[in-house]
């Protein structure tokens, strides 16, 4: 293994190592191999990491020996501590150096990006807070502010480029760096931060160490390289047998309406478990319909977009990740009404938190391409990529399924999105919902236009899945067994209303005003607004059904019958024993009592208060 560490020296040329040995580092190495800090050791064995990751086991000793870098591995690898870990020991070992400048900058594409790798940080300076400072610089904040913020000489600094170059309008920050990471190297340019890049490529001191990461093939990240990298090694890890690995990736043909029926079946009766990412295509909207449509069965979900604002949408994905909820509905970025005209207005951060990569349109599969070209700035807000949003990037943690409730666009897109479960080692699932032409449009209330492409995406996906020697397997299932269902799921959708999507919309609109740190001294003086708008929070966003909320006996299968019976906890309603002489149901705490239910806090009498 040695040898082939030496063997990819700065001094020789790329060279591709058998996907064998490639592979042989994440079998035998660990995390004290590296000669890390105590401390740092210390953080990873707190987030219980037990051994490196393949592209970790190569790429930090690399790093450590001041090589400058272009590693290109799949999603979820583990990139993110293949810099960061190099790093902060390199703070640590240079403490007194260190200590007078800011050595280090992370560019990242996105705000949420930055503010995950500052959690990164956080997390694995634990032990050395005092040692190593971070900072982020990823919104418009005054330019006081950034003086202040860059005068602390924070060692790390975490930008996006567009925040990194309007610092050096305040001071030359970046003439320390020693060392520079570029994240998602492969999409920093179609964000349209070219001109930042340039800019920044000019004022930061020649030979600095780089490292550049990326997920896809791009002839941006060479551009990157050209830029700012002086003969690094190229560690390319992406290798066809490595794409997907420890996903089992399954297809369903279904009617539009299917779907609705589907993932009901899935969800309420547990054939899924864990913790579910749900995509769904076309518009926002569509995300809110399925969180609605769910709601009324007593499932819970939480809804993710683009159009969210930053903190929000990172707010979620922490609760996703922490087990607040299982279940995350993921909608692609679309124009909506108004949506262009403010994100022209809006700063290069906030158009770019959206992302976009050059995609093929749904109205046009046929123009699918794999390589990206940058688009022109102008194009932002049209060309938004559809997915890359909200899952390129964004770490979502132990996602047992990824569920494409709506085909994605392209195949591209497909394989960003299930690489949001298995990550780093771990095994998941996937489950696309393919519409086959024959039954588009058949149930227009649950109809889609891009659904009119799926089988031709499809075999885009599944030959580019088979150049990766992966397959989608179909899952066949009786659909005479859910028929049962199709009553009730009907009824569900129809109470979905286009009403009551826009008002779930605006209800989250209302919430994240009331959350807004920016109002709260607005409404400290106009207390009857805040009023209003916790008045209207209350509304009902759907027709609420709470008989779906149940699933009666009869409508399930023989082997979930049973299991319902058995549950823990599970009491008949009119067990014999359990009525009193009058023939009324026993009273217990809060339980029936003449089939009306006590509630305690009406039954609670108040005594007057002691003077
Ligand atoms: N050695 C490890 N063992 C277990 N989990 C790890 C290890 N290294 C990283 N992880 C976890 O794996 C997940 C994915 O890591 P990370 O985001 O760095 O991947 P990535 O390759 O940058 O993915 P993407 O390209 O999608 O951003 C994170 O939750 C991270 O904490």
């Amino acid at each position: 293994m040695k040898r082939k560490i030496d063997d990819l020296r700065e001094d020789k040329p790329p060279i591709a190592l058998p996907a064998a040995d490639k592979k042989a580092p994440s079998q035998d190495a660990a995390f004290t191999d590296f000669g890390l800090d105590p401390r740092i050791l210390t953080a990873i064995a707190g987030q219980s990491f037990h051994k490196p990751t393949a592209p970790q086991a190569l790429a930090i000793p690399q790093i450590l020996d001041g090589r400058s870098l272009v590693l290109r591995a799949k999603t979820g690898s583990g990139k993110t501590l293949c810099y960061l870990l190099p790093l902060i020991e390199t703070i640590l070992r240079n403490k007194e150096i260190a200590q007078k400048s800011t050595s280090a900058l992370i560019l990242v594409p996105t705000r949420e990006l930055a503010d995950q790798v500052l959690r990164a940080i956080e997390t694995f300076t634990a032990f050395c807070q005092k040692d190593v400072r971070a900072i982020k610089l990823s919104e418009q904040l005054p330019d006081e502010v950034v003086r202040s913020m860059l005068a602390s000489t924070p060692h790390i600094v975490v930008a996006t480029p567009s925040r990194a170059s309007a610092g050096l309008k305040i001071s030359p920050w970046v003439s320390s760096l020693k060392m520079l990471v570029i994240d998602e190297s492969d999409l920093v340019l179609s964000y349209g931060y070219e001109e930042d890049l340039n800019t920044l490529a000019t004022s930061i001191p020649k030979g600095v160490q780089a490292v550049l990461t990326s997920a896809t093939i791009s002839s941006d990240v060479d551009r990157l390289k050209d830029r700012f990298c002086k003969n690094p090694t190229i560690l390319d890890l992406n290798e066809p047998e490595a794409e997907g690995e420890g996903i089992t990736q399954y297809v369903v043909e279904c009617g539009e309406d299917d779907k609705f029926l589907l993932i009901y079946v899935l969800l309420k009766l547990k054939l899924i478990l864990g913790k579910c990412l749900i995509f769904v295509a076309d518009d926002v909207d569509r995300s809110y319909r399925l969180k609605l449509y769910l709601e009324q069965f007593g499932i819970r979900s939480a809804v993710l977009n683009s159009q969210l604002p930053i903190a929000s949408r990172v707010h979620t994905v922490q609760q996703f990740n922490q087990g607040l909820f299982d279940i995350l509905i993921s909608s692609d970025e679309m124009e909506v009404l108004g949506d262009e005209a403010n994100s022209l207005a809006e700063d290069n951060e906030t158009t770019s938190n959206t992302g976009h990569e050059d995609q093929k349109s749904p109205e046009n599969p046929d123009s699918e391409d794999c390589q990206t070209a940058p688009p022109k700035k102008k194009q932002k807000s049209s060309r938004r990529d559809k997915d890359y949003g909200v899952s390129r990037g964004i770490d979502f943690r132990n996602v047992a399924i990824v569920v494409n409730f709506d085909c994605p666009s392209t195949a591209r897109s497909y394989a960003h999105r299930i690489g949001r479960t298995a990550r780093a080692g771990q095994t998941g699932t996937s489950l696309t919902m393919v519409v086959p032409s024959d039954k588009f449009r058949k149930h227009m209330p649950t109809s889609i236009a891009s659904a009119e492409h799926d089988e031709k995406i499809l075999s885009r996906i599944k030959k580019q899945q088979a150049a990766n020697g992966k397959e989608l397997k179909p899952w066949h299932f009786d659909w005479k067994t859910l028929e049962g269902f199709r009553y009730r799921v009907n009824d569900a959708v129809r109470a979905v209303t286009k009403v009551a999507v826009r008002e779930a919309r605006m209800r989250e609109i209302r919430q994240e005003l009331l959350k807004s740190d920016k109002l709260q001294r607005r409404f400290e003086e106009n207390p009857a607004e805040l009023h209003a708008l916790r008045h209207d929070g209350q509304l009902r966003s759907a027709r609420t059904q709470p008989h779906l909320k149940d699933v009666p006996d009869y409508l399930l299968p023989e082997g979930k019958k049973k299991l319902s019976a058995n549950r823990i906890g599970f009491v008949p309603m009119n067990k014999p024993g359990n009525k009193n002489k009058k023939g009324r149901v026993f009273k217990g705490k809060g339980k029936r009592s003449g089939g009306r239910k006590i509630d305690p806090l009406k039954s609670f009498k108040a005594r007057p208060k002691a003077r």
